[in-house]
């Protein structure tokens, strides 16, 4: 249980007491959560001025304000309520942010997984898009499923237009079912148009080695993960947070590890690794879309990537501590867990 130690100490540094709870790990490894209520605004900010950072505009509206914090999802709606546009409007209403959406595809989707994809056509993404950042304004905005190269570059050029600087690109290729939620085409758009203006990408590792030209399961280890995230940089994102649900690696069994590479703190060094329980369920729909959307959250609510993707993993830790097995197949994550005292987890 070292590298969770080292990561529970670090959490502790950052935000003082760790007073999330505390249990024992699949892998029999005692841990402690820190709930993200614990998390404070970055430091030298008042109490109550925790929205300070979304005073300055950082995407063009006219009418745009400070408060509530607002976060435009570009995604797929997941029929099932588990993954996409739902769990993203679901994680920024828990997180205190005002969720909004442009609809890129409508997926029939459950537990079992993607029964059909309709994709919208691009103007309808667009007109979603205007009506949106041309009035109400988005302090960051999240990709999910694009699907289509048109629709990657129509959406990365719409956004140089309203001048969006904190953009958290997920490069969602495939569902948890391994369905596919993209058009071949789509890998290069995403790479080429959508990455160099994301001030950080959400890979997993499949679609990590999808973006790098890589055999599907060429990320075995973390230092494979580091590896890649490093080498993803190149294609122009600030950060990259490389999810690691996917890794199966006997060093860190009973963990799961995501990787952050990039910024300027990090410049040079070795990438973080963030790392917590791996929580023992196959109930994992909607983890990686939920993780992109809270990063998005709490950008906009004005935290820096690092302290943005640590209270992150620890929302996402709790809605997969309390998932909901509905269905015959993955279950969803319950998005309130990060309310309740306990998340089951004990
Ligand atoms: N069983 C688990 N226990 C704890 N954390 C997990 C577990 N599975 C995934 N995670 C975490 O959830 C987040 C999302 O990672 P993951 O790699 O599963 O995304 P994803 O494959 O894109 O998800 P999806 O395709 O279902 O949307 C990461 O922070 C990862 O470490
Ligand atoms: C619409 C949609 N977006 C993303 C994912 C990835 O989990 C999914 N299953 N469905």
């Amino acid at each position: 249980m070292r590298d969770f130690d080292n990561w529970a100490a670090s959490a502790r540094n950052q935000h003082g007491q760790l007073s999330g709870l505390a249990g024992t790990s699949a892998a029999g490894g005692q841990y402690a959560i820190q709930l993200p209520q614990d998390v404070e605004p970055p430091a030298g900010r008042e109490p109550e001025a925790a929205y300070a950072g979304i005073r300055e505009p950082i995407a063009y509206s006219a009418e745009l304000t400070g408060w509530p914090p607002r976060v435009l999802t570009i995604a797929g709606s997941d029929s099932g309520g588990g993954a996409g546009i739902q769990a993203d409007l679901k994680t920024c209403q828990e997180l205190g942010v005002f969720g909004m959406s442009a609809i890129t595809a409508v997926t029939s989707q459950n537990s079992r997984g993607v029964h059909a994809v309709y994709p919208m056509q691009e103007e309808a993404v667009l007109s979603q898009i205007d009506a949106v950042l041309g009035d109400i304004g988005a302090h960051a905005v999240k990709t999910g499923m694009l699907y289509s190269s048109d629709i990657v570059k129509s959406v990365a050029s719409k956004l140089d237009a309203y001048g969006i600087r904190k953009l958290v690109v997920d490069p969602v290729l495939v569902a948890k079912d391994g369905s596919p939620l993209f058009r071949r085409d789509a890998v290069n758009a995403l790479r080429d148009e959508l990455l160099p203006r994301a001030l950080v990408a959400t890979p997993n590792l499949p679609e990590a080695c999808e973006l790098l030209g890589m055999e599907e399961s060429a990320i075995r280890s973390v230092s494979d993960m580091m590896e890649a995230a490093n080498m993803l940089l190149r294609f122009g994102p600030k950060y990259v947070l490389l999810k690691g649900g996917h890794l199966e690696d006997e060093a860190f069994r009973g963990l799961a590890i995501d990787v952050l590479a990039g910024g300027d703190r990090l410049a040079g060094t070795e990438p973080l690794t963030l790392s917590g329980p791996r929580i023992a369920t196959r109930h994992t729909h909607g983890t990686g879309c939920s993780t992109a959307a809270a990063i998005a959250a709490y950008l906009a609510r004005g935290f820096e990537m690092e302290h943005a993707a640590r209270a992150a993993k620890c929302f996402v830790a709790a809605a997969i501590a309390r998932a909901v097995p509905l269905g015959g197949g993955i279950g969803s994550l319950w998005h309130a867990a990060h309310r309740e005292p306990a998340h089951g987890l004990q």
